[in-house]
């Protein structure tokens, strides 16, 4: 959707619309092609009554505060100022047309009189003013460019609506700053805020510290009610370790509010602990997402249930002091926690872990008091999740992660969400890495998502209590969700598998494709995998887009392998490209390991040279029954009933499912060829071809004279009726074909099992006595074991799967 959608839909229902706010740091706006990406992500993303944040351009306050450096160490700055100006300069005319560009440049030029002024003659009262012109250039840039290409807009600066207590204490007063916000805001115009500067009660500028946007954002949140907060970031998201020291950090895409507060607490760099304050009072939800990548889902911090609380993450500090004085008693503990939030507490041996920023502060409390007070730099590791502080299994883990490093008894944390401990070394590398690896080794989130609840559907489900139970690979599988081809149930923290039926049966609301691939985009799962157990073709048309996001995809469906083959090998490509496992070796001999045998010959070095046999249970089971004591149309009819056939038997009938089926095979052993290239005999007379399935369920009495006469003659000849498939390569290429054929009674394909599948295959080193493969090729149970059996082997595979973290510097 564009911005130019939603001024139209803004213009009629701009009140009706919730209220997002999206934050921009330094680094996304850094120079015009960040800022053309920071557009994009605008046009994508924003509502027209939205609030935008604006950090200063990348770089511009360094630049800003060396200035005042200069001014005051009285160094000659002319250069460097200069070369702002001109940085400025090119950034704007780079961006605008001639028109607008001459009168920002003149504004601009304006800035650059005044700000000469103040550094040469009042650099000192005048230092937060020098600073947030950062800010003030970057929107009121960002807010031209919007204005010339996109939308409406205006560009606002929070000195004029944001009030502080003081630069101090940075609360916030609510009534005064919602009042001149509204008094400022422009109705159908995007707003375009200055992030990281306000004004304190007397009216002085005031900066708002580290994360000091982000803070911004949060505040206009809490002014405005806002649903959402994104700060788009050059990080894709919260990991559960700082990703630049653990290479195997896991991204958390969900976050509790209280762990997201005790991780920035514990100097999470991308969290500052002001950011989650003003949110504390309401329902908005915040996003970290990169402006890198928009596509890519980052974290979202909120209200949450089980599964998000399960997840851990590792924080260290080597920038913290302990202090130790008789005063820190229980005494003076209440006043410790308002004055200082200290990390940890413990008031027995007198002592508190505070960061070492705060030793100034700590040193003129003490100084009031009599007595000693020693300082001493230690280390702090913690691991932070949800009431980690009442779960013992993490404690044991956390304490066996430290078995051998020196650490000194301090573990109290002062909050619930957090274990700490702290070591009088600092804290390396190495020891996060261990840390980190003992305490998330087997966190990997899966979800799953099953379309298709019919006969094999159905079976499956109910198979998945036990199979989670039982198979330890499967421990972190979720199912989330749940669709047939009219209803879908998603349930982002997990569908009971024992009640998924009486669930789906319940909450399942309309089938909307469009809200399932924006869920299947955002989905908050490690991995993901979709079992397409449905007989649909459109189902299988949205393969693309799975594995274009990465998912995995077990099938049963057998639409998609057997496609024509650009796509197939589009599809094939496409998932290699992105990660994505596909299965299906449900789609050939049902729960028979025939797909995965031609794999395995293949990956190892043989050359398959003909596949032969009989590949449809329901045909099988059709015709080692078919004696002519019972009409054929009755026994398809019993086939339905028991699970074997499609659920249109026609596809069975026509010798299309077999034909399918022989291609996948094909396909598998290497060769490029087509379902056209397979010569193909159906079974289905012409006047029951293009009736509905019922219409054709009602007339298949019409099929028993035809059935009858063929096996008359086959009897004729001493022989029975059979249907097989067969390719083998000859001299032209190859050669495939599907059809009727009159076997001798002791030929190894008339003497199975109804309903079994044989599979031949010669290959190089299968020449003189083929490869055999039998056994059932149809059925609930068979089939529904042969999905689970694809289920555990995508998880082994994932389980080793390494997540690629996506830094902006690190690895991009
Ligand atoms: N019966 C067997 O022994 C075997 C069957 N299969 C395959 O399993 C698949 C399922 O077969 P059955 O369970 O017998 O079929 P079924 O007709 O009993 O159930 C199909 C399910 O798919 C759902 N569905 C249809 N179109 C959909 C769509 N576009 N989106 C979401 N859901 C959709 C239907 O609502 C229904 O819940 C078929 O592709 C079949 O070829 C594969 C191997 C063996
Ligand atoms: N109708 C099919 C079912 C599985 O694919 C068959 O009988 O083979």
């Amino acid at each position: 959707m564009t911005i130019e959608n939603l001024i139209k839909h803004a213009n009629t229902h701009t009140g009706k619309l919730a209220i997002n706010v999206h934050k921009f740091g330094g680094s996304s706006l850094a120079n015009s092609e960040c800022i053309e990406r920071v557009i994009d992500i605008i046009c994508r993303h924003c509502q027209i009554n939205d609030i935008v944040v604006v950090s200063a351009n990348g770089g511009v306050t360094d630049q800003l505060f060396n200035l005042c450096q200069l001014a005051k160490d009285e160094v000659d700055y002319t250069e460097a100022l200069n070369n702002l100006h001109f940085q400025l300069k090119g950034l704007i005319a780079e961006l605008l047309n001639e028109q607008n560009s001459s009168y920002l440049t003149k504004q601009l030029s304006d800035d650059f009189l005044q700000l000469s002024d103040w550094l040469a003659n009042d650099y000192k009262q005048q230092r937060n003013n020098i600073l947030a012109f950062g800010e003030v250039w970057s929107a009121r840039l960002l807010s031209a460019v919007l204005n010339e290409r996109i939308c409406p807009s205006h560009a606002l600066d929070s000195r004029d609506f944001i009030q502080i207590a003081s630069e101090q204490e940075p609360q916030v007063n609510y009534d005064y700053s919602r009042d001149q916000f509204n008094q400022l805001k422009q109705t159908h115009q995007l707003t375009i805020a200055t992030g990281y500067i306000a004004r304190d009660v007397n009216g002085q500028s005031c900066t708002l510290g580290r994360n000091g946007s982000d803070y911004s954002a949060t505040i206009m949140a809490a002014l405005t009610g806002a649903a959402n907060v994104t700060l788009w970031t050059d990080v894709d998201g919260i990991y559960s370790a700082d990703p630049r020291v653990v290479p195997a950090a896991r991204k958390l895409h969900r976050l509790p509010n209280g762990v997201a507060r005790e991780l920035g607490r514990l100097g999470n760099p991308v969290l500052h602990v002001n950011t989650l304050k003003p949110l504390e009072e309401h329902a908005t939800h915040l996003h970290v997402a990169s402006s890198f990548d928009s596509e890519i889902s980052g974290t979202e911090i909120g209200k949450f249930g089980f599964l998000a609380k399960q997840e851990l993450s590792v924080t260290y500090s080597n920038d913290v002091l302990l202090v130790s004085s008789e005063h820190l008693s229980a005494l003076s503990k209440p006043e410790a926690f308002t004055r200082f939030s200290p990390i940890c507490f413990d008031e027995k041996q007198a002592l508190m872990v505070i960061k070492q920023e705060q030793q100034k502060a700590v040193s003129q409390w003490f100084a009031s008091k009599v007595g000693d007070v020693t300082f001493k730099p230690v280390a702090i590791i913690a691991v932070v999740g949800h009431k980690v502080a009442e779960r013992g299994d993490v404690k044991a883990r956390f304490k066996r992660a430290l078995e051998n490093t020196r650490t000194l008894d301090v573990v109290s944390s002062t909050s619930e969400h957090s274990i700490i401990s702290v070591l009088p070394d600092s804290c390396s590398p190495e020891l996060t890495n261990v840390v980190h690896h003992e305490m998330t080794k087997d966190a990997k989130h899966i979800g799953v998502v099953v379309a298709g609840l019919g006969n094999i559907g159905e079976r499956f489900l109910s198979l998945l209590p036990n199979q989670i139970k039982r198979q330890s690979v499967l421990e972190n599988v979720h199912l989330v969700g749940l669709l047939s081809s009219k209803k879908a149930l998603i349930n982002t923290d997990g569908i009971s598998p024992k009640q998924a039926l009486l669930q789906f049966e319940k909450q399942a609301k309309d089938y909307d494709e469009t809200l399932l691939l924006t869920w299947l985009k955002n989905h908050p799962y490690d991995e993901l995998i979709v079992v397409d157990i449905t007989p649909s073709e459109t189902f299988s048309l949205l393969y693309r887009e799975f594995f274009q996001q990465g998912i995995h995809v077990i099938g049963a469906n057998k639409w998609a392998a057997s496609s024509s083959t650009e796509y197939y090998n589009g599809l094939t490509a496409l998932a290699e490209q992105n990660g994505s496992v596909w299965l299906g070796n449900t789609t050939v001999g049902a729960g028979l390991p025939i797909n995965f045998a031609i794999n395995d010959l293949r990956r190892s070095g043989d050359e398959v040279k003909a596949i032969s046999g009989i590949f449809s249970g329901t045909l099988s089971w059709l015709f080692e029954q078919y004696d002519g004591s019972v009409p054929f149309s009755e026994l398809l009819t019993n086939a339905l009933s028991q699970g074997l056939t499609e659920p249109d038997p026609r596809e069975d009938l026509s010798g299309r499912d077999v034909q399918r089926k022989l291609l996948i095979l094909a396909r598998l052993a290497g060769f490029t060829l087509s379902l056209e290239d397979i010569e193909c005999q159906s079974l289905v007379p012409e006047q029951l071809v293009s009736l509905s399935t019922q219409d054709f369920l009602k007339q298949s009495h019409l099929l028993d004279e035809l059935f009858e006469n063929q096996l008359l003659q086959a009897k004729s000849e001493g022989k029975c009726l059979r249907y097989i498939a067969k390719f083998e390569i000859n001299e032209d290429g190859y050669q495939a074909n599907v059809g009727l054929a009159f076997l001798d009674t002791d030929d190894a394909f008339a003497r199975l099992n109804p309903c079994d599948n044989i599979f031949k295959i010669e290959s190089q080193w299968y020449q003189d006595n083929p490869l055999i493969i039998r056994g059932p090729g149809a059925g609930r149970d068979v089939t529904a074991g042969g999905i689970h059996s694809d289920l555990v082997a995508i998880c082994e595979q994932l389980s080793t799967k390494q997540h690629q973290v996506k830094i902006k510097g690190l690895n991009e």
